[in-house]
């Protein structure tokens, strides 16, 4: 199924085109969705007749002709209208929130990827609540597809069918009707319309106090430290007080549309009880038709009510799903990398490179040119600040360079598609990231060995007893980031899984600097020992023991 709208239609239909956007997603489920639409018509014609049955029942059974078995009759057969049609909603509900939940998850996970794969010279300057909250916007895309939404489009075809039957019945209160729909969609809408503004208020006041809340728990050691509870106690009162605010707002708006939309409805029907009796009086109409039309009528005034919702809950999917492509649509940091580094690392090449975080900002460093070969084992030297960091950054292709050339095995690096160069580049940062599991499985993310073969890397490395100091050795349990292990024991887990992966080039960035001198030690017999056959770079202040290095780069400040 390929659907394309015309620009110009696109155009003309605002924030609702938006909704086009979720078709690819559907598509997957058409099957479901065709089955689901039809399902819902279904539903909507079988009650078509239970109306004019009621006023055939009224004029003909009990006022006329008194016969018993034609009421049972009637009666039988709107039950099974009742049942059948209980039948076909109770089907269309289930598939729709099947589709909508399998939406929503392929929408979440399509953001996920693309955050993954976003370039980080966009996510360093783009706040995390931002990318997270695009995620959780997924959730209220799946509105689109609730039973609430299908509930209000049954009401809808539901109204169609019974103005057809209406103006069968009796035409001139049909007009009457159809002239009070309009009247009735304009009130009603501009009580929604207040109650969509504070409904928004209060969702931006309810967002706020969530970043509040979030801040707070984020930096909870140091509120801790610095006394700062009083402080935080008071902000989040003042959020919590504009949050009261909002929600009383917006449920004094509620109550408001809807006791609005009931006086409507009454005087709507007494106007249509007037017209009516009149007619009754005049002999041109009957008591059962009256009681026939006033059902139709009611059917008809609660789709325009939904009318009306249905504005409320699809505008803000429509909202949701524009944000959601602007961050889908985003170039990825792949784009236009068309190589994929297969063969080993070789050479690497800095050719004038330059490079600065933002074009508001200073360069880092300027025209920097060298080149390692395998078995280059390099030390990265200069004073806090002076880029070697950055430079690491560079080598991984997470930020590309200002200007100048790098190339790996003579290929530019612009045209190299990023993992397949990560992946043949093992680093130890300073700030180890570590994920929820145990050590071991920490170690083994993202490669491909097994505990044997990492139990014997640690006895070649002679690491084994730090290892075994931890509570379980390597199945001490990390909570959250390196909760459970210290900031030297993260960095010796990530020394290890580097060494694990074999890569081309290896680096280590401040590799000694929290670990105790024994360690210390350990770490650099392993590296001066090991047979490590591809580049290594190694960031070090400590320069004891640092000898086995052919080669230095000694970065200074920019001028
Ligand atoms: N994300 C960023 N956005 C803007 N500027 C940054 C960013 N990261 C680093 N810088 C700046 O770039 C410069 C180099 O930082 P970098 O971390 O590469 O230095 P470094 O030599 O590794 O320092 P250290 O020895 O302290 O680790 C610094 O002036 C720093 O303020």
């Amino acid at each position: 199924m390929n659907l394309t709208i015309p620009a110009n239609v696109m155009s003309r239909i605002g924030p609702w085109k938006n909704l086009f956007k979720l078709v690819p997603f559907i598509g997957k489920y058409r099957l479901s969705f065709m089955f689901g639409v039809g399902a819902v018509l279904a539903s909507s014609i079988l009650t078509v007749p239970i109306p004019y049955l009621t006023g055939i029942l009224l004029d003909r059974v009990l006022l006329k002709d008194k016969n018993i078995n034609d009421m049972f009759l009637l009666l039988g057969m709107m039950a099974v209208l009742y049942l059948v049609q209980y039948a076909f909603s109770l089907l269309s509900g289930w598939l729709f929130v099947k589709i909508s939940y399998s939406i929503v998850n392929e929408l979440k996970y399509s953001v996920m990827s693309k955050v993954l794969s976003l370039p980080m010279s966009y996510l360093s300057t783009t706040e995390k609540g931002y990318l997270q909250g695009r995620v959780a916007e997924c959730n209220s895309v799946g509105n689109a597809f609730s039973p609430v939404i299908i509930s209000m489009v049954l009401s809808v075809l539901n109204a169609m069918f019974a103005v057809i039957t209406m103006f069968a019945i009796n035409y001139k209160i049909s007009c009457v009707v159809i002239v009070l729909v309009p009247i009735f969609i304009f009130l009603s809408k501009s009580s929604n319309k207040k109650f969509l503004n504070s409904t928004r208020e209060m969702m931006e006041s309810s967002a706020v106090l969530s970043g509040e809340v979030f801040e707070s728990m984020n930096g909870i050691e140091d509120i801790k430290i610095l006394g700062g509870k009083e402080t935080q106690l008071f902000k989040f009162k003042s959020k919590m007080n504009e949050l009261f605010h909002h929600s009383v707002k917006q449920n004094k708006s509620l109550i408001f549309l809807t006791e609005n939309v009931s006086l409507l409805n009454n005087m709507f029907t007494l106007i249509i009880l007037l017209i009516s009796g009149i007619l009754i009086f005049k002999g041109q109409f009957t008591v059962g038709m009256y009681t026939s039309f006033s059902l139709y009528t009611t059917k008809v005034f609660a789709s325009a009510q939904s009318i009306t919702s249905l504005n409320t809950i699809l505008k803000p999917v429509c909202l949701s799903v524009e944000r959601i492509y602007q961050l889908l649509d985003m170039e990825d940091e792949n784009s236009g990398k068309v190589v994929k580094l297969d063969s080993r690392i070789e050479t690497i090449e800095f050719l004038r490179v330059g490079y600065r975080y933002r074009t508001d900002l200073p360069l880092v460093f300027n025209d920097l040119t060298f080149s390692f070969m395998r078995g280059d084992k390099v030390l990265l030297l200069g004073d806090n600040g002076t880029g070697k960091t950055t430079l690491i950054k560079l080598l991984l292709g997470l930020y590309q360079p200002a200007y100048g050339i790098i190339s790996y095995n003579g290929i530019h690096a612009s045209s190299i598609q990023s993992d397949s160069l990560r992946q043949k580049i093992g680093v130890v940062s300073q700030s180890t990231f570590l994920f929820r599991g145990t050590v071991l499985d920490n170690i083994l993310y993202g490669q491909n060995c097994n505990r044997s073969t990492v139990e014997n890397l640690i006895d070649e490395l002679g690491l084994k007893e730090y290892i075994d100091r931890m509570p379980k050795g390597l199945d001490t349990e990390i909570n959250q980031n390196t909760s459970g292990v210290s900031g030297g024991q993260a960095q010796i887990i990530a020394f290890i899984r580097a060494m694990l992966a074999e890569k081309d080039v290896l680096i280590l960035d401040e590799p000694t600097a929290n670990v105790d001198e024994e360690t210390r030690r350990t770490i650099i017999h392993a590296l001066r020992e090991q047979r490590y056959m591809g580049i290594l770079i190694v960031i070090s202040h400590q320069m004891d023991g640092m000898d086995f290095f052919n080669k230095t780069i000694h970065l200074t400040k920019t001028l």
